[in-house]
C-alpha cells in the first residue's frame, strides 16, 4: 500500500484529504505544519507528499529542498491556491512532479497520484521528470489539461492495436508526435516509422514515394526506388496531410490497402505489404468526402479510429510543462543556464492565441532564449512583435472577420463583437495572417515562412477566413 503524507495548514483540508485517500486504498497521514512534516519524513518512509505551497510556518520554495533531503525518491506534489504559471514552471524545473490548483478535483487528484506512483515504480530513481514520461518518447510532454490526459488514455488504448488511425487537428498541435507515440506503443515499435508529407508531393512523385518505381518507369527515374509501403515493412506509414492526395493516388492507396500488395511504377509484380496506416489532416476529411474531393471508401478504410488533437489555446493547462520543457531543451542546446521568464512574458504567453500551436510556442521560446543569452530572465523586449500586439488587444481584435478582403492591405470587414473563444481565436489568427501578408507585400511564400506554416495551409486559412477570393 502506498504511503502519502499530506501537509496543509488548514486542518479541515488535512482531514478531508486523509479520509478521502484512505477510502481510496492509500495509507495516508497528515500534518498542518511544514516543519512537523519534515520531521515525519525523516522518521518514516512515504512514497509521496502532497503539500500546500503556502503554509503558515514555511513556504514551498524553502520547504522543497528539505523534502528532497528527507527522502530523495519521494514524489512531491504541490497544491497552489491560485493560478500562477511562474511558480508552476519553477517548481517543475526543480523536480516537483506536478502542481495542482485549489479547489482540488477528486478525479484529477486521483489520476495525478496514480500516474505519479506508477512512474515512481518504473523509474526507481525519481525525480528527473523528463526521464519519467509515461510514454517512451522523452520529448513528448503530456500536459496536465484534461484533454491531454484524455489523449494519453486514447493513445494507451488504441496504440497497441493494429487499427488505422486518422489524427485531426490544426497545424503544429502535435499530430505527427502523437502518431509516433502510437507507433511506439504498438507491437510494431521495433519496425520502421515512415512519415510521408502528402501535402508537398506532386501526383507522380506521390506514387513513387508511396509505392516505389523501377528504373526507367518515367523520365527521370534513373534507378529503382523502394516506396514507403515496402520500407515500412513490419512498421507504420504516417501519411501527413492525407487530404491533399490526388484522386488517382487515393485509388491506388485504397487498392493497396484492400489487397495488401503494392506494385512499383513500371512493374506488374505484386509485393506484399505489412504496415499500419496512421494519417493526419488539418482539414475536416468528412467535409472533403461530402464535397467529393476525398473518396468515401478510402476514408472508412483509414479511419478505423479517429483522434482529434485540440489547439493549444484550448488546453492552456499544458503550457507550463511545455514552456519548461522547451526552455530546458533550448538552454541545453545552447550550453547555457536555464533562464526564467518575466511575469510580463508569462502573461503574454497566457493570453496569446497561438495559431501555430505547440510548434509556434517552441519556436518563440527558442528565439527568445537565443536573443536572451547572457541574461537570467527573458523579458518581453525579445518577444516577436505580433505577440505583444495581440496582447495589447487593439480595436481590431475585438471583432470577427466575416468578409472578403481581396486587397490584404485593406482593413478587413469588422462585424459584431464576440465573446466566443473559438471565434476570437480565429479572428486573432486571421488578423495576424493579414498583418504578416502586409509586411511581406502579399508574398504568400514569404508569409507562410514567417508564419511557420506551409503554403498550402496558408491558402486553406485564407479560404477559411474568406480573406481572398
Ligand atoms: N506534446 C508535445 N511535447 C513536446 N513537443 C511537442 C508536443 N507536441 C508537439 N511538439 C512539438 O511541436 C512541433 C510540432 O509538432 P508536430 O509536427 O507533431 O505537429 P503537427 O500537428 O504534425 O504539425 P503539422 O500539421 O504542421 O504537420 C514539433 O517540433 C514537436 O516536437
Amino acid at each position: 500500500m502506498h504511503k502519502i503524507l499530506i501537509i496543509d495548514d488548514e486542518l479541515s483540508v488535512c482531514q478531508m484529504l486523509e479520509k478521502f485517500l484512505k477510502k481510496k486504498g492509500y495509507h495516508a497521514k497528515s500534518t498542518t505544519s511544514g516543519k512537523q512534516g519534515i520531521k515525519m519524513l525523516k522518521m518514516e518512509f512515504f512514497d509521496l507528499v502532497l503539500c500546500d505551497y503556502r503554509l503558515d510556518d514555511i513556504d514551498g520554495r524553502t520547504l522543497y529542498p528539505e523534502l528532497r533531503n528527507a527522502n530523495p525518491e519521494m514524489v512531491v506534489i504541490f497544491i497552489t491556491g491560485y493560478t500562477n504559471l511562474k511558480v508552476a514552471i519553477e517548481l517543475i524545473k526543480e523536480g516537483v512532479y506536478q502542481y495542482l490548483e485549489k479547489p482540488l478535483r477528486p478525479d484529477e487528484l486521483l489520476e495525478t497520484l496514480e500516474s505519479a506512483l506508477k512512474l515512481k515504480k518504473r523509474n526507481k530513481s525519481y525525480p528527473n521528470r523528463h526521464e519519467t514520461s509515461s510514454v517512451p518518447n522523452q520529448d513528448f510532454i503530456i500536459g496536465k489539461s484534461s484533454s491531454s490526459r484524455e489523449l494519453v488514455k486514447t493513445v494507451d488504448l488504441v496504440g497497441p492495436t493494429d487499427y488505422s488511425v486518422v489524427i485531426e487537428g490544426e497545424t503544429g498541435t502535435g499530430k505527427e508526435s502523437l502518431a509516433q507515440l502510437l507507433h511506439e506503443k504498438s507491437a510494431r515499435k521495433d519496425g520502421p516509422f515512415i512519415p510521408i508529407d502528402c501535402g508537398s508531393l506532386s501526383k507522380e512523385i506521390a506514387a513513387s514515394e508511396l509505392f516505389g518505381h523501377e528504373k526507367g518507369a518515367y523520365t527521370g527515374a534513373y534507378s529503382d526506388k523502394t516506396g514507403a509501403f515496402e520500407l515500412a515493412k513490419g512498421g507504420t506509414v504516417f501519411l501527413d496531410e492525407i487530404g491533399n492526395l490526388s484522386m488517382d493516388i487515393q485509388v491506388m492507396l485504397l487498392r493497396a490497402l484492400q489487397e495488401k500488395v503494392v506494385r512499383k511504377l513500371g512493374s506488374l509484380k505484386p509485393r506484399k505489404i505489412d504496415v499500419r496506416i496512421i494519417a493526419a489532416t488539418n482539414e475536416n476529411l468528412r467535409d472533403k468526402v461530402r464535397n467529393g474531393s476525398f473518396r468515401e471508401d478510402l476514408y472508412y478504410r483509414i479511419n478505423e479510429f479517429n483522434i482529434t488533437v485540440p489547439p493549444l489555446r484550448e488546453r492552456r493547462g499544458d503550457m507550463s510543462l511545455l514552456i519548461n520543457h522547451f526552455i530546458t531543451k533550448t538552454a541545453e542546446e545552447l550550453g547555457k543556464p536555464v533562464p526564467s521568464l518575466s511575469d510580463e512574458v508569462l502573461e503574454v504567453f497566457n493570453r496569446y492565441s497561438w495559431p501555430g500551436n505547440i510548434r509556434e510556442l517552441k519556436n518563440v521560446i527558442r528565439r527568445t532564449c537565443l536573443l536572451s543569452i547572457g541574461s537570467e530572465t527573458i523579458t518581453s523586449k525579445v518577444l516577436p512583435r505580433h505577440l505583444m500586439e495581440e496582447n495589447r488587444g487593439g480595436g481590431e481584435t475585438k471583432n470577427f472577420y466575416v468578409g472578403a478582403a481581396k486587397d490584404t492591405h485593406k482593413e478587413v470587414l469588422l462585424a459584431e463583437n464576440h465573446t466566443d473563444l473559438r471565434k476570437t481565436a480565429h479572428m486573432a489568427e486571421a488578423n495576424h495572417i493579414l498583418k504578416v501578408l502586409k509586411e511581406v507585400g502579399n508574398n504568400k511564400t514569404k508569409a507562410a515562412k514567417l508564419l511557420n506554416i506551409d503554403r498550402k495551409t496558408l491558402y486553406q486559412k485564407l479560404k477559411l477566413y474568406q480573406l481572398e477570393t
